[in-house]
């Protein structure tokens, strides 16, 4: 526990409520100093499925905040990040029907496909939604479960995602915003509303959906009761998913480019263009404040680098160099490339590879998969030799770090600062105080500062050795193992 020493502005709070744990953060709005902490996991599912416990996201909030001590209900404004996507399905009672199918749940992979067709094709998707719908996007859930728990999908009153979840428990108004509804495949791009075609193809009346609030507005204030974490009154902002948040948090100005290493892992910049890629690897989000956020995102990251090292009895930070293993580190199906029934793929592996040069194979073929997609995530014309910030729990790791810099040759800079969405949801909220852009406030509170590593030579060999195994593997990894 820890109690706030004398601030200089109203005290605001920042949420990250991500997949494996929920992150909050009491920040002086003058400074941007962070004045006190608190952190509580969730459980997710494992085995096949990904699915977590909204009440469990509700459970982690209020004892993050209580870790936090007397300051949390001195906050004059809060504002929610969240995961990415998630279908949060309420009943009558405001209660979930059944747990969220998360972002990694890659059990809509045929609905996602028939979509795509039953529209008319990619192309149409992007022009329209601005993504070609993955088995990641709400959309794609909502289907499967209509066809597969069509007495769950009945008995659902109001679908949300988990930020606009927690933002309701706060308020008891439904809102949504705009950066995380880009993400569910039922809001246009092009005309900022929601779809309703989309929607009526996968039969789900708008009725349910939440109000998207506009960057900047006070979508409500905390209201009474002994339960809720904050004092009574306090200004609650649109919050929006967590890519977004880190966005704001960073102070992101176009083309400055973000790789983020978390149980996913994302590429993106700000962009003025509304992105519209037919071939789906780019997700054409919009931030959170009224420009676009093209993101790529793959499901095999920094967990996937941690089981191998597991397997392998290693540190993560155990890396040798050398040898020729390549190991496409798929082991939760992949979303960038689009293989989602894959799992890990092993190959040249000699009597003297090394379990060091294993687990080095893990890392390049997480970040391999990420720096193909931020070539196409950039625009055309952004500078290609600027530093890459490296964020999320993965930028801690010397071997994450070197990976990087060996694998893009660009310079990377590494934030100080820890908890970039929940800074993002911080400068947010104090945005509600002062009026103020939130990448703006962000910029005063220098949250981006931290050191730049010097770029290394490009390791060719290794790009290429990666992606000679990706492509002659093709056949393997477009279907699951068998016996599965
Ligand atoms: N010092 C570190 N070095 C390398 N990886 C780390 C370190 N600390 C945490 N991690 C990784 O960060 C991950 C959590 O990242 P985080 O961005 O907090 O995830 P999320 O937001 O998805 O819940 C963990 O899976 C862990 O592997
Ligand atoms: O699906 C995406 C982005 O499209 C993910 O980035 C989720 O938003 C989960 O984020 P983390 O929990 O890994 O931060």
């Amino acid at each position: 526990m820890s109690s706030a020493p004398t601030a200089q502005g109203p005290l605001v709070v920042g949420v990250d409520s991500s997949t494996q744990s929920t992150k909050a953060l009491v920040v002086d709005s003058a400074t941007g100093r962070v004045v006190a902490r608190g952190q509580a996991p969730h459980h997710v599912s494992t085995g096949e499925h990904r699915e977590s416990d909204p009440q469990e996201w509700w459970d982690a909030l209020r004892t993050a905040l209580e870790q936090c001590g007397p300051s949390a209900r001195e906050a004059a404004a809060v504002s929610i990040g969240g995961q990415q996507h998630g279908l949060v399905t309420l009943g009558k009672d405001g209660s979930p029907v059944r747990p969220a199918l998360l972002w990694n749940d890659v059990r809509s992979a045929p609905q996602a496909q028939s979509l795509v067709e039953r529209l008319g094709g990619p192309k149409v998707w992007a022009d329209r939604v601005g993504s070609v719908p993955g088995p990641s996007f709400t959309v794609t859930k909502w289907a499967w479960l209509a066809e597969n728990e069509p007495a769950s999908a009945r008995a659902t009153t109001a679908v949300r995602l988990p930020h606009d979840y927690l933002t309701e428990r706060l308020t008891g108004l439904g809102t949504t915003d705009r950066g995380d509804v880009s993400g569910t495949g039922w809001w246009a791009s092009g005309s900022e509303q929601y779809d309703e075609s989309v929607l009526d193809m996968v039969g789900l009346d708008p009725a349910l959906l939440p109000r998207v609030a506009h960057p900047g507005e006070i979508v409500g204030t905390v209201r009474d009761g002994d339960e809720l974490p904050f004092s009574k009154g306090t200004l609650v902002a649109p919050g929006t998913g967590d890519n977004a948040a880190a966005a704001l948090g960073l102070g992101l100005r176009p083309g400055s480019p973000v790789l983020s290493l978390g149980t996913s892992g994302t590429v993106y910049a700000v962009s003025e263009r509304r992105p519209a890629d037919p071939t789906g690897t780019v997700a054409g989000f919009a931030d959170a404040r009224g420009a676009w956020l093209p993101l790529a995102c793959t499901l095999n990251c920094t967990q996937a680098v941690d089981r191998v090292a597991a397997l392998l009895h290693l540190e993560r930070e155990a890396v040798e160099p050398g040898g020729s293993v390549t190991l496409l580190p798929y082991l939760d199906g992949e979303r960038t490339p689009n293989l989602p029934h894959s799992s890990g793929v092993l190959h040249g592996l000699r009597h003297d590879t090394t379990p060091g040069q294993l687990l080095q194979a893990a890392y390049d073929g997480a970040v391999h998969s990420l720096l193909g997609a931020l070539d196409v995530v950039l625009d055309p014309d952004a500078d290609r030799s600027s530093p890459l910030l490296l964020i999320g729990g993965g930028a801690r790791g010397k071997a994450w770090q070197h990976t990087v810099r060996r694998l893009s040759g660009r310079p990377v800079q590494v934030p100080e600062a820890e908890e970039l969405v929940a800074l993002g949801a911080a400068a947010q909220a104090a945005g509600l105080l002062t009026g103020e852009d939130p990448s703006a406030i962000a910029r005063r509170w220098d949250t981006a500062r931290g050191p730049v590593l010097d770029p290394v030579a490009r390791d060719e060999a290794a790009l290429s050795r990666i992606a000679g195994v990706l492509s002659d593997a093709a056949p393997l990894l477009d279907r699951a193992p068998h016996g599965e």
